[in-house]
């Protein structure tokens, strides 16, 4: 029997004795390695916290003492320590656990995550909670060096400091976000020198003189050597400044170094900042070697790190994407690309090497790239944002304050529309279609493919407002691409079918499965449908739409975006703009409700907008009296 099959709780792992922990973590690192080479997974980010999770089970006692991970990705260690190792395997698959921490899923993931740079401000409001609750467990935040480029970490911070909380923050410093990691923080983090004696220093000096009752002028005295002591020896100023005793840097993988510092700390009430230094992808060599690989990585063989199902490919929108961008900014150098923090997530690693000079990375700082953008914008660039649905929900104020209010040629290309698949609800892109769609000067298009997508981005660039794109995870379905790039006419539909019994109005990647349930329905049911790709969601294209309701009687709206506030709840206004509220109208969408982790084409038949699910529906609804 292994030792990890002898640990279903971090009790278990308390009474191991210490000459056993590496052992378990070799363990720990092995099931990591051989379920993400199954299922995909966060493999390189958790291969660097297998002794730091030790280190902390061991230390507090979860779920009495909160550990909060910071986007979570790096929590499989954690997840197999507390209870979950048998189920471990069903990670990220549909029905399994899921690949970020989940309150519903154990008592030990304190906090839900998923976005970056939570932690800190979750952290605190555990500890107010506690204090008002006159309660003594610790709360820990592990934040990595890129999620501290989200702005919201010193927010945290600062907060944090002030109230002076009883609150631990461990920086997981492996100089990486996705990819190299970015900002004067990753510069000013690397400086070292070890802190942790001058903590002691200080903590032990001042207990001494104060049982030596030597009165407050002594004691300013004491503290301001102290400052000015500790000011020559560590690069932790900055979070001194917000209130947090700094100690590190440490090798985040000395597990008896680990063990010591934060034994040591447990005694102490007040804001410290632990800061660690890991190796990402520590253990397996391949993302040693290639931590932005293994960041997020598909099925892979573990003997070779070769990796077997990537993220799409050449022909995945995201690669056709940044390719256009490329073609496009040879043609207009007023074109610029920004990323926050996934240069190569959303395509433009190639524009960053064609024009470096015309390509930023923000950090995972949304807010500031929108706002970026919008400067970039409003000197007569045209600024180009890729970021994922689910992230750009992040600067939706921006979006709206910054860019559509001024109405300033800034063009979000909406990567990761609709369902993602195993990253789950934290990550699927269900709601941009309803939180823009409402704002005025905003443009908002869907391609039916990967080639429309290359006509959409040249028309949202020739628009000279705010635009925005959306397209989905994965590959395209291999159609020819124009080499001429022309705009499309706007707020112009695509009559694709005829048919005098209903109209399917599909938007972006429900057109073709529209196309194909209507062939259907004709063959078995003998249904005449007209389908119609929309593309614009707004403008809509008014005249076509409205005259094929007033004809056609029945219309069936298809978009993979939540029902409320999305494609079909437009058509629904515009209906009752023009008094024809009469006409029946079914809209086929995400429901109320929070999608799950999966595989894509699982979810997709999960909510009905997979063929067989648009046929059973239209049928139904168009043979209704
Ligand atoms: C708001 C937000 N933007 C972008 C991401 C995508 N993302 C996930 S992990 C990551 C990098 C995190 O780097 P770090 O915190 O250093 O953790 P590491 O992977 O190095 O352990 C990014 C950009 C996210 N999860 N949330
Ligand atoms: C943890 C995180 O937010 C990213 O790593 C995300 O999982 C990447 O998603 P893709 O795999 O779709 O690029
Ligand atoms: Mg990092």
């Amino acid at each position: 029997m292994s030792i990890l099959e002898t640990i279903n709780s971090p009790d278990d792992l308390k009474k191991l004795p210490l000459s056993q922990l590496p052992a378990v973590a070799a363990e720990l690192r092995t099931m990591i390695i051989e379920t993400c080479a199954k299922n995909g997974g966060h493999l390189a980010p958790s291969l660097g916290v297998v002794e730091l999770t030790i280190a902390l089970h061991r230390t507090f006692n979860s779920p009495a003492d909160k550990i909060i991970w910071d986007v979570g990705h790096q929590a499989y260690a954690h997840k197999i320590l507390t209870g979950r190792r048998e189920r471990f395997p069903t990670l990220r698959t549909l029905n399994g656990i899921t690949g970020f921490p989940k309150r519903a899923e154990s008592p030990h993931d304190a906090f839900g995550v998923g976005h970056s740079s939570t932690s800190i401000s979750a952290a605190t409001g555990y500890a107010a909670a506690r204090d008002l609750d006159e309660r003594r467990n610790k709360v820990i935040a592990v934040i990595g060096d890129g999620s501290m480029t989200g702005g919201m970490a010193y927010e945290g911070m600062n907060n944090a400091g002030a109230l002076a909380k009883d609150l631990i923050v461990v920086l997981n410093d492996n100089e990486m976000s996705i990819a190299e990691n970015v900002g004067a923080l990753s510069t000013f983090l690397s400086r070292t020198s070890s802190s942790e004696f001058v903590y002691r220093f200080k903590k032990n000096t001042e207990a001494f003189l104060k049982r030596m009752d030597v009165g407050k002028g002594v004691l300013h005295v004491a503290r301001k050597l102290e400052e000015s002591f500790k000011g020559l020896f560590t690069p932790g100023m900055m979070f001194e400044a917000f209130g947090f005793n700094y100690i590190g840097p440490i090798d985040g993988h000395d597990l008896p170094k680990l063990l010591e510092t934060l034994e040591g700390i447990k005694k102490f009430h007040d804001p410290i900042l632990i800061h660690v230094l890991t190796k990402k992808g520590k253990g397996y060599k391949p993302a040693e070697d290639n931590p932005s690989l293994f960041h997020g990585v598909g099925p892979f063989e573990i003997e070779t790190g070769k990796v077997l199902k990537g993220k799409g490919g050449a022909a995945s929108y995201t690669a056709i994407f940044g390719n256009t961008l490329c073609k496009l900014a040879a043609e207009d150098e007023r074109i610029v690309a920004i990323t926050a923090a996934m240069p190569d997530g959303t395509g433009l690693s190639g524009f960053a090497k064609e024009y470096p000079e015309r390509f930023f990375d923000m950090g995972i700082a949304e807010q500031h790239g929108v706002a970026f953008a919008a400067g970039l914008a409003a000197s007569g660039l045209r600024p180009v944002f890729a970021v994922y649905s689910t992230f750009l929900q992040r600067a939706y104020d921006l979006v709206f304050h910054d860019v559509c209010l001024q109405n300033l040629p800034v063009t979000f290309a909406v990567d990761r529309a609709g369902v993602v698949g195993s990253d789950g609800p934290t990550h699927h892109g269900a709601f941009d279609l309803s939180y823009l769609r409402h704002l005025p000067n905003m443009t908002l298009m869907a391609p039916k493919d990967e080639n429309e997508l290359q006509h959409m981005l040249t028309t949202a660039l020739d628009l000279g407002g705010p635009a925005a794109v959306r397209y989905p995870r994965g590959n395209g379905y291999g159609v020819p691409l124009d080499q001429t790039l022309a705009p499309l006419p706007v707020g112009r539909a695509e009559l694709l079918r005829e048919g005098d019994d209903g109209v399917l109005l599909a938007l972006g990647t429900m057109v073709y499965p529209a196309l194909e349930a209507a062939g259907q329905l004709e063959k078995e049911h003998g249904m005449a449908l007209a389908v119609v790709n929309a593309r614009f969601v707004k403008p809509l294209d008014e005249t076509l739409i409205l005259g094929l309701a007033r004809t056609h009687g029945r219309i069936v709206t298809l978009e993979e975006n939540a029902l409320q506030g999305g494609f079909g709840t437009a058509i629904l206004e515009l209906l009752e703009q023009h008094g024809l509220t009469g006409v029946p109208v079914l809209r086929l969408g995400y429901p109320d409700h929070y999608i799950p982790q999966g595989e894509q084409h699982e979810l997709r038949a999960m909510v009905g907008l997979d063929c067989a699910g648009i046929v059973a529906s239209v049928h139904a609804f168009i043979s209704r009296p």
